[in-house]
């Protein structure tokens, strides 16, 4: 058998299908990678929110997934919209590296906690927010572009230090450069971070699906992401919405705590709920009902009104 493999060309999406491809060669696969570029590779002058539509950096893959060029799409789960088109689905989902976020600085002894005032980098909504709220103190700076860009950046003193994925800093080896690992109960990741996605077109053959799934999914993984995926798809929102979940399994226990902060920083809404293994779409539609109620519903609508229509 045989398969084609699409990704976005930055270091980061190559390591990703580098990864998905070496583990469909273990199984027997033939493997080729194809490289697409997607709207969100091309515009870099401007921060993503201000981009406004869905799947920046999806929509190139997903169409050459339709006209049958490539057989998967491998994405960063946490950059794929929780809302897929009909024509596609996620069939498999890879083991979640550690989902924290970092400090990443060339002086490994900056620290948020220090007290001290620094410039950081980041054109995250969410960690923008969750800086302003939990350490007022830090100036921020938009920074956007890959992984290498922003480490130029860094290197040429836009800032001080960067706030990143552990995920993508560790696969990209700049792991001597992490001054500090955030905590989740002030970092809650996005939804899906630090797992890659693989994504086909519905009418890919059966016999390639399974194959796909046998090779690439890892069922621990899948439950905690149809988790958070429910979650952000009931909250219906895209990747410049401040909202922020993660799930994890225990057993047959899943635990979820997700929430969403405005924009400035100043309300924060965040709530955990249990349930069982076997109902995760349930339990991530549990916790977003709760947090609408509890007033997720008109921070949402106050961040819509802030950023363009997505
Ligand atoms: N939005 C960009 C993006 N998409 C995935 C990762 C990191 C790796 C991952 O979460 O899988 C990053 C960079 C970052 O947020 O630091």
């Amino acid at each position: 058998m045989h398969i084609k493999i699409g990704t976005r060309g930055s270091k980061l999406a190559l390591w990703q299908a580098h990864y998905v491809e070496a583990q469909l060669q273990k199984g027997g696969i033939e493997t080729e990678i194809v490289i697409i570029e997607t709207k969100g590779d091309k515009i870099l002058n401007r921060s993503l929110s201000k981009i406004g539509s869905k799947g920046v950096f999806t929509q190139e893959l997903e169409d050459q997934l339709k006209n049958g060029s490539i057989d998967i799409a491998v994405h960063s789960a946490k950059d794929l919209q929780s809302q897929l088109d009909e024509a596609f689905e996620i069939i498999a989902y890879t083991e979640r590296e550690k989902a924290n976020d970092v400090l990443v600085s060339f002086d490994t002894n900056l620290s948020l906690k220090s007290g001290e005032v620094f410039v950081v980098g980041t054109s995250s909504t969410r960690r923008i927010a969750v800086l302003k709220h939990f350490y007022p103190h830090i100036q921020i700076v938009d920074m956007r572009g890959n992984l290498q860009t922003r480490l130029r950046k860094l290197n040429e003193g836009h800032c001080n230090a960067l706030l990143l994925a552990y995920a993508g800093v560790h696969r990209m080896e700049y792991d001597d450069k992490i001054a500090e690992h955030l905590l989740l109960d002030e970092f809650t990741p996005a939804v899906g971070q630090g797992s890659v996605a693989i994504e086909c077109a519905v009418d890919l053959s059966e016999e390639k699906k399974s194959i796909l799934k046998e090779l690439l999914n890892d069922k621990h993984t899948e439950t905690c992401l149809r988790t958070e995926r429910a979650f952000l798809k009931r909250l219906q929102g895209g990747c410049s919405i401040p909202v922020f979940g993660m799930a994890t399994l225990d057993g047959e226990q899943i635990d979820i705590t997700g929430g969403i902060i405005s924009l400035d920083g100043k309300e924060l809404i965040r709530k955990t709920q249990t349930g069982s293994s076997q109902f995760p779409e349930e339990l991530g539609t549990a916790l977003a009902d709760e947090l609408l109620e509890a007033g997720a519903e008109r921070i949402l609508k106050e961040i819509r009104e802030q950023i363009p229509v997505r």
